[in-house]
């Protein structure tokens, strides 16, 4: 006699089994979909061709998220040897040459097989805007000496041309915000503050400022579904290696033989070359006439008398607006922190000062305390320093602190809202990152819209539900179940 199993009928069996496999599946899926994949990546490459120097950028995003925000980031950069590309107007070939390495270093960077889906963008600033206002031909010379050579690149090269102060100044202000996800999430937006070597941007937002009055100085952005309305100006000639010559110019205008200037260390003692000094559209029509060829440029290390020199050429005595920066150049009520960087950040980083929590009064008195030591000690100090940094950043140090508090009306109060920065999540701050996010147009007008749930709680709630369903559906055929009886069966 055998005791019948009551689980052992068709149904149960095929009903169970049916079961078994879906719930395998059901786990197989979930876990091949979530299992890590290897990252894709697209990249992207800017040259930034500076007044003093070239620089390149490498950025990469993961390809799937090309819409997608917040995750660009820069992965590499290149110095380009030699001075700016402005620099080699008389021989043009020489600044399509000069790139060469850098090109080859990004070759190496970026995958082979994404070199020619890359895009590769120069853009020009201060320095080709000032060759363009003396030599519109000889620019022409160096951007197509540069095209051409960007050319050859396997590349995907998207042309070479000149940012206009306002790009200069909006595109940076977008990267400084990017970095710092603060466009995606529409929080109150950083200040940008850029100190190249021949012009400098100012860039904020500020709820006196609708665009309305003096409208050149007007950005208006649509990001994420957010809107901005940028005040930004850009100052040709203040960036701080023309600063510089405008107040040797100042000291020279009766065309002396030697200066004693009071923004260098005493004992410093070069000779300049006056035609080399006036050399620029910034100062060349103010060459004394009759001057010797050369002049002796000699220290004094005073920092009142070097404030008074280059507080001497900013001009404060127009304004026709309701508020003014200087030079007649409209600024509404500076608003929220502040990001300074390129020179603000080298010269700052240099004298130690980054920290804004320094009192101001402070910060100048250890400004005049480094600018009144002898140039023998300050070159005995850093002899790893160019000398002719070394040289300049008493001057420089000057020149930052009066652009901001006279120029740009910063007070003891709102100086602790800037903040010197160099990079920003790993990405250097400047203009290239938010010139390519416009381009590639990797920032989207309207906040894209996001699922309910990531792919991983999708999967895991379908699963969970289905296991679910196959227990119901299970108890709801108990009818079909056999019975236990009490009485053994006897077959
Ligand atoms: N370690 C460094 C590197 C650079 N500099 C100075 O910083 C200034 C400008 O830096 P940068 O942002 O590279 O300006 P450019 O792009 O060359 O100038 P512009 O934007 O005006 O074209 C130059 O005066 C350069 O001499 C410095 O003082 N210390």
């Amino acid at each position: 006699m055998k005791e019948k199993n009551p689980w052992h009928t068709p149904v149960t069996i095929i009903i169970t089994v049916i079961g078994v496999i879906a719930i395998v599946a059901l786990v197989t899926v979930a876990v091949l979909q979530n299992r890590p994949l290897t990252q894709k990546y697209k990249y992207g490459i800017v040259l930034d061709a500076g007044s003093s120097h070239t620089a390149l950028y490498i950025y990469q995003w993961p390809a799937e998220k090309d819409n997608n925000t917040g995750r660009v980031e820069q992965t590499h950069s290149c110095k380009v040897k030699g001075p700016g590309i402005s620099s080699y107007a008389s021989e043009p070939w020489k600044a399509g040459e000069s790139l060469k390495d850098c090109i080859e270093d990004a070759k190496r960077r970026v995958p082979e097989k994404r070199h020619d889906e890359t895009p590769l963008y120069l853009g020009a600033t201060a320095g080709m805007r000032l060759l363009s206002i003396e030599d519109s031909s000889a620019s022409n010379k160096v951007f197509q000496a540069v095209e051409q050579s960007l050319q050859k690149s396997p590349f995907s090269f998207q042309g070479a041309r000149l940012l206009s102060g306002q790009e200069e100044g909006a595109f940076g202000w977008v990267t400084v915000n990017y970095l710092d996800d603060r466009l995606k999430q529409g929080l109150e937006t950083t200040g940008a503050l850029d100190l190249g070597g021949a012009s400098t941007q100012i860039s904020f937002v500020s709820n006196n400022y609708d665009g309305s009055e003096s409208p050149k100085n007007s950005v208006t952005f649509r990001l994420y579904g957010n809107d901005y309305n940028l005040y930004t100006n850009s100052f040709l000639c203040y960036g701080k290696d023309q600063a510089l010559r405008l107040t040797l110019a100042q000291q020279t205008q009766s065309g002396p033989r030697s200066i004693l200037d009071p923004c260098f260390h005493p004992g410093y003692n070069e000779t300049v070359t006056y035609s080399d000094l006036y050399d620029s559209p910034c100062v060349s029509d103010r060459k004394p006439q009759g001057a010797p060829v050369t002049f002796t440029h000699l220290g004094q290390g005073n920092s009142s008398q070097c404030q008074d020199v280059v507080k001497s050429i900013f001009n404060f005595t127009h304004c026709r607006y309701t508020q003014c920066s200087f030079n007649g150049v409209f600024q509404p009520l500076l608003q929220g922190p502040f990001g300074a960087f390129s020179a603000y950040y080298f010269v700052m980083n240099f004298l130690n000062l980054t920290d804004t929590s320094i009192p101001l009064e402070v910060v100048r008195k250890r400004l005049s305390i480094y600018c009144e030591t002898p140039w023998d000690q300050i070159k005995q100090r850093h002899p790893d320093v160019k000398l002719k940094y070394l040289a300049e950043y008493c001057f420089s140090g000057t020149y930052i602190l009066t652009l901001l508090t006279k120029g740009y009306n910063f007070t003891s109060e709102s100086y602790p809202n800037i903040k010197f920065i160099k990079k920003i999540k790993g990405s250097d701050a400047g203009w290239t990152l938010g010139y390519m996010l416009n381009l590639t147009n990797m920032i989207p007008a309207e906040a894209p819209d996001s699922p309910l749930l990531p792919h991983s709680g999708y999967v895991s709630i379908v699963t969970v539900i289905t296991v679910l369903l196959f227990v119901l559906l299970i108890f709801s055929l108990r009818p079909f179940w056999p019975r236990c009886s009490k009485q053994p069966q006897i077959i």
